[in-house]
């Protein structure tokens, strides 16, 4: 079956938080392609709020400069634009200010159509907001809302947004959003591992010696200062993307691809996760901050130095921009497995992967020949494919000299069809009411009872992030964490 668009039924979507940074860079350039594809309707709309004093032409003014500036090829199409252009619309609402729900409820009719409203501002305003759409008449049965992550700054307040906005909606109608599931590589690790029988086998104690996960970008935090230093890596990587990776190399083959049946295998895996306790936090765990250095021979200033508050001394801040943590999952499986994670800001590369390394072979008999274990790395970007590494014996005479070569494929090379961005398809699958690629309240709360306890251990033994250079793979500890292991980090 081939790749193709399908149109999605009529919809309003609003965009609470349309004039912000993530609408800006991820949403209204996702929205303009599968327009551009043809899979909206004539009489499909898309509604952004914000406190802004704005004319729906002067948003679509807006919208026009912010596609010119975030397209990728900066290849805008005044046609498409015109049709993309002719739906939207800009409420100005502070959703603090309970007067103004009233003129919000009046822009929208009993039109029958999709409602989909996505929470694209800070989590402290989703409870607001569901509650204000349903007073206003306008949640049904055909109504869904998109929670942006972070859902809640920890468990307690984690619930207190699930529990509001669980109020107004049912769990089948919230669609909390985590942008990793619908990367293309990501999905590809399902398939990898429940399409093809050669690999469960050997996923799992038996084989494999150690997982690592890695997400490293080489982008700064930049004008994101204040964001960060309330948040840190640990809870705006960690809790979601890495521990949604995590899950998905973990967990046991699910009954189907149903959303629940994934996400109930998912669910075990949080729940199996050893926490990490004061007693051990400074072995198995690094807490960086990235200091002045280089990337791609330009210089970079430090953590703290670049933003606009650029008198606040890089030494005042405190947010970690790197994480290294050794996860151990107690069940059946992967018993004695450790899974290592890291992420980090201004690394070498913009580079994410998932590396499972298998054990070496019992015995060599091949004497002095070094030999490697063998490695399956799943590359989620910037170039996606997997590779295998294997041994094999490098050709001509003189015995055996053992080399490890990778059997690799790129999806870019074997498949020509240029596939949507992650937000491109989350979005569609919001509209077409496909709830599989979202997580589930009872994940995103398990999520962080492990990140608290990792807070907390930081916390009780004031474990401070250590400086690391720009540019570089991380800060000592990071290494000393594999070291201690008698392992190594697979720099790309
Ligand atoms: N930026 C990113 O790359 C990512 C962001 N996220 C998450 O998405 C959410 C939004 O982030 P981001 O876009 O960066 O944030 P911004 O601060 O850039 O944007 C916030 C948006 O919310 C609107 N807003 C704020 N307060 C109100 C209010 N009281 N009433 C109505 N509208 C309001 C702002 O509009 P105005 O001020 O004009 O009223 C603006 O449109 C956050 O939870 C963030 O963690 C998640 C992944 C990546
Ligand atoms: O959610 C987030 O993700 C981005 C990284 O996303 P990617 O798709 O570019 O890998 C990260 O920069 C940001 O800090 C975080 O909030």
């Amino acid at each position: 079956m081939a790749a193709e668009f399908v149109p999605v039924d009529p919809f309003d979507l609003v965009i609470f938080g349309g004039t912000g940074d993530l609408a800006r860079r991820k949403l209204l350039p996702a929205l303009y392609h599968r327009d551009q594809d043809g899979q909206f309707s004539d009489d499909s709309r898309i509604v952004a709020v914000s406190r802004q004093d704005m004319s729906d032409e002067q948003y679509a003014q807006w919208v026009r400069e912010v596609l010119e500036e975030h397209l990728p090829d900066k290849e805008l199409d005044n046609e498409v634009f015109s049709r993309f252009q002719s739906r939207l619309a800009h409420i100005q609402l502070d959703v603090d200010d309970e007067a103004g729900w009233k003129a919000f409820s009046e822009r929208f009719d009993d039109n029958g159509r999709i409602r989909a409203f996505y929470l694209a501002t800070a989590p402290s305003l989703f409870g607001k907001i569901a509650n204000g759409v349903a007073d206003a008449g306008l949640v049904d049965d055909r109504a869904r809302i998109v929670l942006e992550k972070p859902v809640g700054h920890d468990y307690e307040s984690a619930r207190e947004i699930n529990d509001a906005v669980g109020a107004r909606f049912a769990e089948s109608q919230i669609y909390r959003i985590d942008h990793y599931l619908g990367k293309e590589t990501v999905q590809n690790l399902i398939a990898l591992r429940f399409g093809n029988s050669l690999f469960e086998p050997v996923w799992g104690r038996q084989a494999v010696d150690n997982v690592q996960i890695t997400v490293a970008e080489s982008l700064g935090v930049d004008e994101r200062f204040d964001f960060y230093e309330a948040t840190g890596a640990l809870r705006d990587m960690v809790q979601n993307h890495m521990l949604q990776l995590l899950c998905l190399a973990a967990m046991e083959p699910p009954a189907s691809m149903n959303h629940d049946d994934v996400r109930n295998e998912k669910i075990k895996v949080l729940r199996s996760l050893k926490p990490i306790t004061p007693q051990e936090v400074h072995k198995v765990t690094a807490r960086g901050q990235y200091a002045a250095g280089m990337i791609d021979g330009k210089a970079v200033p430090a953590y703290g130095a670049a933003n606009k508050k650029e008198q606040a001394p890089a030494e005042d801040a405190e947010a970690e921009t790197f994480v290294a943590i050794k996860a151990e999952i107690d069940n059946w499986r992967w018993q004695g497995v450790p899974f290592y994670l890291r992420t980090g800001k201004r690394m070498a590369r913009k580079s994410s992967q998932i590396v499972v390394e298998f054990k070496p072979v019992p015995h060599s008999i091949f004497g002095e020949e070094p030999l490697q274990p063998n490695r399956l790395v799943l590359r989620l970007q910037p170039e996606e494919g997997v590779e295998m590494s294997i041994m094999t014996k490098e050709p001509g005479p003189g015995g055996f000299r053992m080399r490890s070569l990778p059997l690799n494929l790129s999806f870019s090379q074997a498949f020509e069809v240029a596939y949507p961005d992650a937000y491109e398809r989350l979005l569609m699958e919001v509209l077409r009411g496909n709830p599989a690629l979202f997580m589930r309240r009872d994940e995103v709360e398990a999520g962080w009872q492990w990140i608290d306890r990792i807070l907390e251990s930081w916390r009780l033994e004031q474990v401070e992030a250590q400086e690391y250079m720009a540019g570089s793979w991380g800060p000592t500890d990071a290494f000393v964490l594999l070291d201690r292991d008698g392992r190594r980090w697979h720099d790309n």
